[in-house]
């Protein structure tokens, strides 16, 4: 049986308005995001015997991220699920009993991306799974590719959760033939509860600071925690801002409404703000619901190794650090 891989991207929020709360729980949104290139590694075959065995690690060694972390590697803060809980898990339940397919599944998962993070690895795992999986239903019979429809894949990524359509292929995820290709760094902005996408291509490369300062935050808390907003703001201009091809210079543009929330709920939030530089060309923010929070490089000549270990020096207690670029939500897949 053959091996289908990717490495699932995790992304940035670059701003995020809350619009309206919904009846069904959820609020409206208006976020811009990218895909960045931390990535976790998912690694899938299928299988004759029946069921889901799902393998987890952390990369390069939970003992590493642990000590980075300055945990133990039984700390709670490194639990990743290997069971039905786990979003790969349901993706390859839901394309199984959406295509038919009556096989097993024998999948590898290799975390960097922290969890409660705001960088959405399991929304990223989750999509990445859909594509791997379409891809080797596919190989089984024309019925079965044709099953495999992108409109199916966009159906059960929505199923997922908010986030996990923005981690498709943009034809895919947005239901629009000859959008974008994918392969190539993009920025999306979504509304709705996040599902509604559309994706223009980046011009140039952008740099990032990414700072995951050792503590889980809960997505639902921080919603339950945030205000509508009166005046609401729009995403239109940094969208417009990270399309052009130079933004040095460009002042104050990251906005994320979940940041106050996120706050009152962990010190560590502004703990990882304020270790960030801030200068003419360098301008922060926290990711999604956080804990994460990033700093963006504007200026193409800035060396990010410097900033990397100022940030490393001025932060105490454990935490992940990382300068990122931007990549492709949907990585290409490797068949070997
Ligand atoms: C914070 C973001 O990461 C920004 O991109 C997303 O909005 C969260 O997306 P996600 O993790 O895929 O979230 P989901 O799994 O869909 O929802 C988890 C919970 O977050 C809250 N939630 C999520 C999305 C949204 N637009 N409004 C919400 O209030 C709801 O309480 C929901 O039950
Ligand atoms: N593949 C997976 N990888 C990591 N966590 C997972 C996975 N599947 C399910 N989970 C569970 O999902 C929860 C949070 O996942 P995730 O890391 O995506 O959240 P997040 O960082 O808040 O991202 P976002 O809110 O931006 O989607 C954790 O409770 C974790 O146990």
């Amino acid at each position: 049986m053959p091996t289908y891989r990717t490495s699932p991207p995790a992304k940035l929020n670059l701003f995020l308005e809350i619009l309206g709360r919904r009846p069904d729980g959820f609020h409206e949104l208006d976020t811009v995001m990218v895909a960045i290139d931390w990535r976790d590694e998912l690694e899938l075959t299928t299988s004759v015997q029946p069921g889901i065995r799902l393998q987890v690690d952390w990369l390069p060694s939970r003992e590493a991220i642990a000590e980075q972390l300055q945990v133990a590697v039984d700390d709670p803060i490194l639990f990743v699920p290997d069971d039905a809980s786990n979003l790969v898990h349901q993706a390859l339940s839901k394309i199984s009993a959406a295509t038919g397919y009556q096989g097993g599944w024998d999948v590898k998962l290799g975390k960097r991306i922290p969890s409660g993070a705001g960088m959405g690895g399991a929304s990223s795992d989750a999509a990445a799974t859909l594509r791997l999986a379409a891809a080797a239903i596919s190989q089984v019979d024309d019925d079965m590719a044709e099953r495999c429809s992108p409109a199916m894949i966009r159906g059960i990524a929505e199923q997922l959760g908010s986030d996990v359509p923005f981690f498709l292929d943009p034809e895919s995820a947005t239901g629009i033939p000859g959008a974008p290709v994918s392969g190539q760094p993009m920025i999306a902005r979504a509304l709705g509860r996040g599902e509604k996408l559309t994706f223009r291509p980046l011009l140039v490369s952008h740099r990032f600071l990414v700072v995951y300062p050792g503590v889980a935050l809960s997505t639902p808390r921080v919603y339950q925690q945030c205000q509508v907003s009166e005046v609401p703001r729009s995403g239109v201009s940094v969208m417009d801002a990270f399309c052009s091809d130079d933004a040095t210079g460009t002042q104050n543009i990251l906005y994320n409404a979940l940041e106050s929330p996120a706050r009152g709920l962990s010190p560590r939030i502004g703990e990882a703000l304020e270790c960030l530089p801030v200068t003419l060309s360098i301008q922060n923010s926290m990711t999604g619901s956080g804990s994460a929070c990033f700093a963006w490089i504007t200026d193409s000549g800035e060396p990010v190794e410097p900033l990397t270990q100022q940030v490393k020096g001025r932060l105490e207690g454990g935490a992940l650090i990382r300068p990122v670029s931007t990549c492709t939500g949907a990585p290409e897949i490797q068949i070997a």
